[in-house]
């Protein structure tokens, strides 16, 4: 079990958006105006995505390397861009009381950079959690080989990791749904996810969920699932729990295997029935077929909240199958592939890299790339 850490009044929380994905994701967090409740900073090897970003906190990591054109699709460039911009990633987090690290995984710079990032933050002893996505199956095999490599490289620093998987999200939505859809569903969903988590952690509640609950909660071996439900009336809370269990981006079916639970309500008014509290909390330890499991439940109040109730529930120690598509790092090496050791090493494959830049699928182009077609196409 990894070590928990005391929490401290007036908690500050980093998030951090890590490459494309993950700068996305930090744009909707700010238009949903959590930075008054937490620290938002975009970080990309990417100039011209940055300049786009809403956030006041952003940091160019590897100018020298890239020169602000992108990772290129490749994790290793990711990692050393990372290394070249260490002391400004370690001040920007280094007053924070936990990091969540979010990114898309699969290309450069959010696979590259993340489990670098979260190596600082565990050798700042901050709490860290990581919440990714996995790429599309037909994004390419390398891509997802990046991913899960990337997994493996930041679990280990990391408290706790939650992966999201794209691919999951196009079975709930059905094989018809354009890509920019599906993108938006699945930005949706973490939006909603960190959103939540954030509220959980920094408001006081009735029944406290606090740092170290978290922590002991996440510091279960295997798999980490998350999810949120919303209900308009108090009558939909039961509804609202399924949609959190049942949540299409995270792999939640052997979600009954769980060692451990959060089961977070947060109100808009303080008239909450203790029938339906308890009816929740049931429900929810009727779905654990270990005992043993620890359910931590709390309760807060959130007037500005836009619905009657919000749910969030976090599973950790689930034992599951491997990910969608997982391959131990042996697997990737053997295949001669991008994937090094347990040292935050990724081996930079410059013949993929020359395969992507011919490659027609616009979201495997890296942005010089993209970046020199329109230039090209606008002489
Ligand atoms: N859910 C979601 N996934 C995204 C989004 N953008 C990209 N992705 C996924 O994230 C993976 C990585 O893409 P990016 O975040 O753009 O890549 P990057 O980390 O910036 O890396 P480079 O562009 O190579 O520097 C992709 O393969 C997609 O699967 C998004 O807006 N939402």
């Amino acid at each position: 079990m990894k070590e928990l850490l005391t929490s401290r009044p007036g908690l500050l929380i980093t998030v951090i958006g890590v490459g494309g994905c993950g700068c996305n994701t930090i744009n909707m967090l700010h238009e949903n105006n959590l930075s008054s409740m937490v620290n938002l900073i975009a970080v990309n090897t990417d100039l011209a995505v940055l300049n786009h970003s809403t956030v006041e906190s952003k940091i160019l990591i590897g100018q020298n390397l890239t020169n602000g054109y992108g990772a290129g699709a490749d994790p290793a460039i990711g990692l050393k861009a990372a290394e070249e911009s260490e002391e400004v990633l370690k001040a920007a987090i280094e007053d924070s009381d936990i990091v969540i690290i979010t990114a898309g995984f699969g290309g450069g710079t959010g696979t590259g950079a993340s489990p670098f990032i979260a190596k600082l933050a565990r050798d700042l002893d901050i709490n860290c959690l990581a919440v990714v996505t996995l790429p599309f199956g037909s994004e390419s095999k390398m891509r997802m080989d990046y991913a899960t490599a990337g997994i493996e490289l930041i679990k280990e620093p990391a408290q706790a990791y939650i992966t999201l998987s794209n691919d999951l999200l196009l079975k709930g939505l059905g094989e018809n749904i354009g890509l920019f859809s599906a993108f938006k569903q699945s930005n949706d969903v973490l939006n909603n996810l960190l959103t939540a988590l954030v509220q959980m952690l920094t408001q006081t509640g009735h029944m406290n969920v606090d740092i170290n609950d978290f922590a002991r909660i996440l510091s279960f071996e295997g798999e980490s699932v998350l999810g949120v439900g919303k209900a308009e009336t108090e009558e939909d809370a039961f509804a609202a729990l399924e949609q959190a269990l049942n949540n299409p981006l995270v792999s939640a079916e052997n979600i009954d295997s769980a060692q451990g639970i959060i089961i977070h309500i947060c109100c808009k008014k303080d008239d909450i029935k203790l029938s339906t509290y308890d009816g929740l909390v049931n429900n929810v330890r009727k779905k654990l077929k270990h005992d043993s499991a620890l359910i931590v439940a709390g309760v807060s109040l959130d007037p500005e909240l836009t619905t009657e109730l919000t749910i969030l529930i976090i599973a950790s120690g689930i034992s599951t199958k491997a990910l969608p598509n997982q391959k131990s790092p042996t697997a990737l090496n053997e295949l001669g592939e991008s994937y090094v050791g347990d040292d935050l090493s990724f081996i930079s494959d410059h013949e993929h890299l020359e395969f992507l830049t011919n490659s027609p699928s616009f979201t495997d182009i890296p942005a010089i790339v993209r970046k020199l077609q329109r230039l090209n196409q606008s002489i």
